[in-house]
């Protein structure tokens, strides 16, 4: 069983959002365009799959939005906040 961390303990985490449940936290993205979405979804496939940590995800053409919970913990915990400041890594700077 993976601990679970309370919303409270989170780092600081900016563009990313504690849902009402205090469960999971959640991002959009928005790209230019559909290719630019995928290519940023199939880079955070590959991380996952390292860190076998899944995100929960939706995409249409150029937007994706992810939900990152632990299922091992039934909500939050420090796998989230990695997998969240990895993914931010992959971001581009505006
Ligand atoms: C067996 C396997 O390690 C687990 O099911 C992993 C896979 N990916 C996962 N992803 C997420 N988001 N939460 C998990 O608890 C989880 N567990």
């Amino acid at each position: 069983m993976v601990k679970r961390l309370n919303a409270a303990d989170l780092p600081p985490l900016p563009g990313w959002t504690v849902t009402p449940e205090g469960d999971a936290i959640t991002r959009r993205c928005v790209f230019t365009d559909f290719r630019a979405a995928f290519g940023f979804m199939t880079q955070v496939a590959l991380l996952a799959e390292k860190a076998d940590h899944h995100p929960e995800w939706f995409n249409v053409y150029n937007r994706v939005d992810i939900r990152l919970t632990t299922h091992d913990a039934g909500g939050l915990s420090q796998r989230d906040v990695d997998m969240a400041q990895a993914i931010d890594r992959l971001l581009p700077v505006l």
